[in-house]
């Protein structure tokens, strides 16, 4: 048992909570209005009790809201569909990051200011989790990011605990399984297991206020029943305090809820622990054969359909002013505030969880260096043995391009991680779970690592075959190259994906992009023979100086054989006596191997950096 039993729950009081929007068919709405009013001008006759479409700039989703949740208390967020439940969890959750929200929140009475996040723990309605990580190891993460000061030994105690306490021994080692970025399937854990893993991952840091966002959804009965008896045991062994909203729950659940809370469009009308009772003062009397939480969903639906809403409003607001705020007492508990973890440490944590999905869904890994190697040795066997003479020129710069144009296309196999990834990001972000920036280097030092491997095997194998420029500093400058090429494109890929959200869009501007860099990479048309219009594109195309530089590795200052060819009585002259002849035709001479690599490192580094400002800054959680 934790040595913190029942010290840990808090009392949580929220007043006056108000969560207005921007209306963002403010524009529309005006306009219909204006249609409709000349409508009503026109056709008075016809229609003389037109009223007036109301059109607001803000939208008020929460209004004055208020209620007290006790230490130790398992309340219901009860309420119809769209009526705010949701927007209130998020908001007594700190996690609301758009709209204007006033109002107070109080721990224990006392505003908490910064240190309110740490108390408490959110488990979202969707459980997303690595597919490829087991459930300790899952529950693990969550302890070694979120407690920095508790010894290893501790650490995996409090884990194996929390398993226990969410009925998951059995299943210790089970892995989560799921579709896995690609669509490859594994099998796993029941849905029913998958959200107990997600609460265990709320329970591990011992919260003192645990939020769960319908935590019944999408379970069948008995499985709901068992994961809010779980809720429950918390709730009287460790003193948390929870907070659930939910839909439709059924009587045995119903029941195991301390308190009530039911908000009807964006207003509290009741909360305490005999909804019935309150209900039937007001005139809807449950009846005995019906389901009192069916009876209770029903009845706010009709409150909120019908003419006394306002009504019933504004006597629940006068209850909660003259008689439950001058009841509420303040628990005198003391509240240590739980400790933030260093970048590197999360950095740490995040490389091992990452690296470890790498081998245990090796099949992207594979892939890639797979095809590196089959391409190499194609390019390699339609381009083998070249010579440094005239003849081969043209095939020798073949072999550059298809290395380069190979190289910038592969990243597009990386699509589906960087976007399934992403989701994952963006809910232990909004758990606090760790910073953007260790993640973000986590997930490229993987991907370099990747990157470097096909890099090198895929130019290797077809340098060799090819029989390129045969001295060390070339060869290994040429890798060098190779490598930033495929580094750059991959960020680019990244960039696109963190920008859009989406595979098919990053896929679409990704394949767009790549053709137009291909076409204006100086190739298949010199530089210098480029329409005027767009010529100045090559400028800012990062291939084109990958290009430059391999160009000149490749021919800067090398003599070339002329082997005259005839064909019957006629004989092709020799187009070039030297490499620098070769540089010059494509219009590239007055770069230098070292310029050119300069300025495609320079492209790897703004790639890099938008690509996390766009994982930073973009496709947040949209809550
Ligand atoms: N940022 C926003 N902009 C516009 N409307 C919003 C915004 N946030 C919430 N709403 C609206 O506020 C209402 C309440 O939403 P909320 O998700 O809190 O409801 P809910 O009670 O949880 O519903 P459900 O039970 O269906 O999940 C909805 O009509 C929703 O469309």
């Amino acid at each position: 048992m934790d040595s913190n039993n029942n010290t840990k729950g808090v009392q949580l009081t929220f007043k006056n909570i108000t969560y207005r929007v921007e209306n963002k068919k403010y524009k529309k709405q005006l306009k219909k209005q204006a249609e409709a009013k000349k409508k009503k001008n026109d056709d008075y006759e016809n229609n003389p009790n037109f009223t007036d479409i109301k059109v607001e700039k803000e939208l008020t989703i929460l209004n004055n809201v208020s209620g007290v949740i006790e230490k130790g208390e398992l309340c219901a967020l009860m309420g119809p569909s769209g009526s705010g439940k949701s927007t209130l969890l998020d908001i007594l959750a700190e996690r609301k990051t758009t709209g204007k929200i006033t109002g107070k929140l109080l721990i224990n009475g006392k505003e908490v200011g910064e240190a309110y996040k740490k108390f408490c723990s959110y488990v979202t309605q969707e459980d997303v989790l690595l597919q490829t990580a087991t459930v300790f190891e899952t529950i693990k993460f969550y302890a070694d990011l979120k407690l920095p000061d508790m010894t290893e030994e501790d650490k995996v105690n409090r884990v194996e605990q929390v398993i226990e306490d969410v009925g998951l021994t059995h299943r210790r080692d089970a892995m989560i399984g799921g579709i896995l970025p690609g669509g490859i399937f594994i099998k796993g854990l029941s849905g029913g297991e998958k959200r107990r893993v997600s609460i265990g991952c709320g329970l591990v840091t011992n919260p003192s206020l645990i939020f769960l966002d319908e935590p019944t959804s999408g379970l069948d009965s008995v499985t709901a029943l068992s994961v809010m008896r779980t809720l429950l045991d918390l709730t009287k062994t460790k003193g948390c305090t929870i907070i659930a909203s939910i839909h439709q729950p059924r009587g045995e659940i119903f029941e195991l809820f301390n308190k009530v809370m039911v908000v009807i469009k964006g207003k509290m009308i009741y909360s305490g622990s005999n909804i019935l009772e309150y209900f039937e003062q007001l005139g809807y009397k449950c009846p005995n054969n019906m389901n009192p939480a069916d009876y209770c969903l029903d009845t706010a639906v009709e409150i909120g359909d019908g003419d006394r809403y306002e009504e019933i409003c504004t006597q629940w607001q006068k209850t909660w002013e003259n008689e439950i705020v001058n009841e509420i007492t303040q628990p005198q508990i003391a509240l240590e505030k739980p400790k933030a973890i260093g970048l590197q440490y999360q950095y740490y944590y995040l490389l091992k969880r990452s690296w470890k999905d790498l081998l245990r869904n090796p099949g992207n890994f594979i892939a890639r260096v797979g095809t590196a190697v089959v391409t190499g040795l194609l390019y390699g066997a339609c381009f083998a043995g070249l010579k440094e003479t005239d003849k081969d020129v043209q095939k020798i710069i073949g072999v550059i391009f298809f290395l380069i144009t190979g190289l910038n296309l592969t990243p597009f196999a990386a699509i589906s991680i960087f976007i399934s990834q992403r989701t994952l990001f963006n809910a232990e972000r909004a758990s606090k779970v760790y910073h953007s920036f260790p993640y973000y280097l986590s997930l490229v030092t993987v991907e370099a690592l990747v990157v470097f491997l096909v890099a090198l095997i895929n130019a290797m194998v077809c340098y060799l075959l090819a029989h390129l420029r045969w001295d060390a500093g070339s060869f290994f400058f040429a890798m060098l190259n190779y490598f930033f090429v495929h580094l750059l494109s991959d960020y680019l890929i990244c960039t696109l994906a963190n920008l859009t959200g989406a595979s098919d869009l990053t896929f679409a501007y990704g394949s767009g992009l790549s053709v137009v860099y291909m076409l204006f990479a100086g190739f298949f048309v010199p530089v210098q023979e480029l329409p005027k219009a767009f010529g100045w594109l090559h400028y800012i195309n990062p291939i084109f100086y990958s290009f430059v530089s391999l160009m000149q590795v490749q021919f800067k200052d090398l003599d070339l054989k002329c082997v005259e060819q005839t064909n019957g009585n006629y004989t092709i002259p020799c187009q070039f006596n030297n490499g620098n002849e070769v540089l010059m035709y494509y219009g590239i001479d007055e770069w230098t191997a070292g310029d050119s690599f300069g300025i495609v490192v320079l492209w790897t580094v703004f790639f890099f950096a938008t690509s996390y400002l766009a994982l930073h800054y973009l496709n947040k959680e949209k809550r």
